[in-house]
């Protein structure tokens, strides 16, 4: 409130922090829900008010602005080294007038201190530090795959081999996939470089993806998952639910669809569609990467935020020749010991065997789970783990989904390497049992058949919607 108590509004980027904060204001927690776009976005840490407003070359990107308006003290958590929290400094403008313990509910405040304190218990329990051996076998078996695959196409002329060998080659390509995001999620290394280094060569180099790009559109899923973005300003959607026109997960996306007959045909099938849609997953990506490092195509394929991320991941130009040397492996491969025919067919067959076996776990961690409205999206703990479906784990799916199986304790605690996420799990299980939090687990089969059962239900009710349509 501003003196003679009247609501001050703030004006945005011109906000002098510095003489904000040395005012000593108050500021109310309706006033900071109203800076909530990139250009005006003020957000709370432990009942601290920071101003990023227009900060575009925060390190992470854009995710910043996912919680423009909101609190992001467990959302900094689960991203930050503790180097960055002094970083801070420079943006904090004052203090809420009402200390958060005063307006949230007693369960949500006592759920948030037992989340904290769990954290603080995995760190002292060294589940944060990760095992090199046990990464360096990762590393060493995806690389025996790669062998495998390459030898199928340069020891043998019969063409059922080299589709064994597309297969091997999808398979290495899905688990560098996993091994990927890992090293991106910084689990293995603490020094972030080395992380990024790594993520370059299981990316870019061995399968054709632009780190850039992928931890752009991947953070930004982690700050936010299944919310639906608010307004065309913000920058607070989930772009992994971002599928249309192929696949609606809510029947206010499947609304979007209504205008033109495509996007009709595609909401009525989109459960017989899912599969073939999976099979083409992978190009897809491989064009946005292509897009991100190489400004390819005018941009046509790139997500929200790309041009920050451009500028703000150091390691553009390395990603960029990392890029080259997949292109030049795989060329020459198929170049060197394939017809001009069966090269094609190859091609082919990787990308979509492997797109199928990425997708089909992703689509697990989330697809068929609540979606939130960004104005009414729920607190960090509840919007993580009630979007997030866990795998129950086996050997096969272990192996498979690479630690994703475990995708709600993943969610909470990002950094944790995942041969250390079964653990974790047991304590993440028996916290949210114990603070009354809805946690689903589902087997691979089941999962995706509620992944199928939600298009349906999705389809349908878009039917009942618009009978004319
Ligand atoms: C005042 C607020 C914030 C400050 C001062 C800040 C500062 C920083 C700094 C210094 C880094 C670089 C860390 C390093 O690599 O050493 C960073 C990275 C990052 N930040 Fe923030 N941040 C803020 C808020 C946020 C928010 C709200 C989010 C998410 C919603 C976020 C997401 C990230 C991500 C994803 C990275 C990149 C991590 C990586 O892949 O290396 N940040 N931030």
């Amino acid at each position: 409130m501003g003196k003679g108590g009247e609501q001050v509004r703030w004006t945005p980027a011109s906000t002098k922090r510095a003489e904000l904060a040395a005012s000593g204001t108050k500021i109310s927690l309706e006033e900071v829900q109203r800076h909530r776009t990139p250009e005006d976005a003020w957000m709370v840490f432990h009942d601290k008010v920071y101003d990023v407003s227009g900060w575009h070359d925060h390190p992470g990107g854009h995710v910043i602005f996912t919680h423009a308006g909101d609190d992001f003290t467990d959302i900094f958590a689960a991203f930050h080294p503790p180097s960055a929290y002094k970083s801070m400094d420079p943006f904090y403008i004052g203090e809420l007038d009402t200390p958060s313990i005063e307006i949230k509910p007693l369960a949500q405040r006592n759920f948030e201190k037992a989340y904290r304190d769990l954290r603080g218990k995995l760190v002292v329990a060294g589940m944060f530090n990760s095992s090199k051996a046990y990464y360096a076998w990762k590393c060493s078996s995806n690389l025996a795959i790669w062998a495998a695959g390459c030898l199928c196409v340069i020891l043998s002329d019969s063409f059922a081999v080299h589709m064994l060998g597309a297969f091997l080659l999808a398979l290495f390509w899905q688990q560098c996939g996993w091994l990927a995001h890992d090293f991106l999620h910084h689990q293995v290394f603490k020094n972030r470089a080395y992380g990024d280094y790594a993520g370059i060569f299981w990316g870019n180099v061995a399968q054709g993806f632009s780190v850039g790009w992928w931890k752009n559109k991947h953070n930004t899923h982690h700050a936010v998952p299944n919310l639906h973005e608010s307004c065309p300003d913000a920058h607070d959607g989930d772009p992994d639910i971002d599928t249309m026109p192929l696949l609606a997960w809510s029947l206010k996306m499947a609304s979007a669809a209504q205008a033109s007959a495509a996007g009709r045909f595609f909401v009525r099938h989109q459960a017989l569609l899912y599969f073939p849609i999976l099979l083409i997953a992978r190009v897809s990506w491989l064009l946005q990467s292509l897009s991100f490092c190489f400004d390819f195509a005018g941009g046509v394929w790139e997500s929200k935020g790309s041009d920050a991320a451009k500028r703000v991941f150091p390691l553009r130009r390395a990603e960029q020749a990392g890029m080259v040397v997949h292109y030049a492996w795989f060329g020459a491969l198929l170049a060197t010991q394939l017809s001009a025919a069966e090269a094609v067919v190859f091609f082919l067959a990787a990308q979509m065997m492997c797109g199928f076996m990425l997708a089909l776990v992703f689509g697990l961690g989330h697809n068929g789970m609540a979606t939130y409205d960004a104005d009414s999206r729920p607190d960090f703990w509840k919007l993580q783990v009630t979007t997030t479906r866990n795998v129950s784990p086996n050997l096969f799916v272990d192996w498979f989904c690479g630690g994703l199986q475990y995708q709600v304790d993943h969610h909470l605690f990002p950094s944790i390497p995942r041969h250390n996420l079964k653990k974790v799990h047991a304590l993440v299980a028996a916290f949210c049992r114990e603070n009354g939090v809805a946690y689903h687990e589902a087997s691979m089969l089941a999962g995706t058949g509620e992944v199928l059962g939600h298009l349906k239900e999705v389809s349908e009710a878009f039917i009942h919607e618009f009978p004319a349509m």
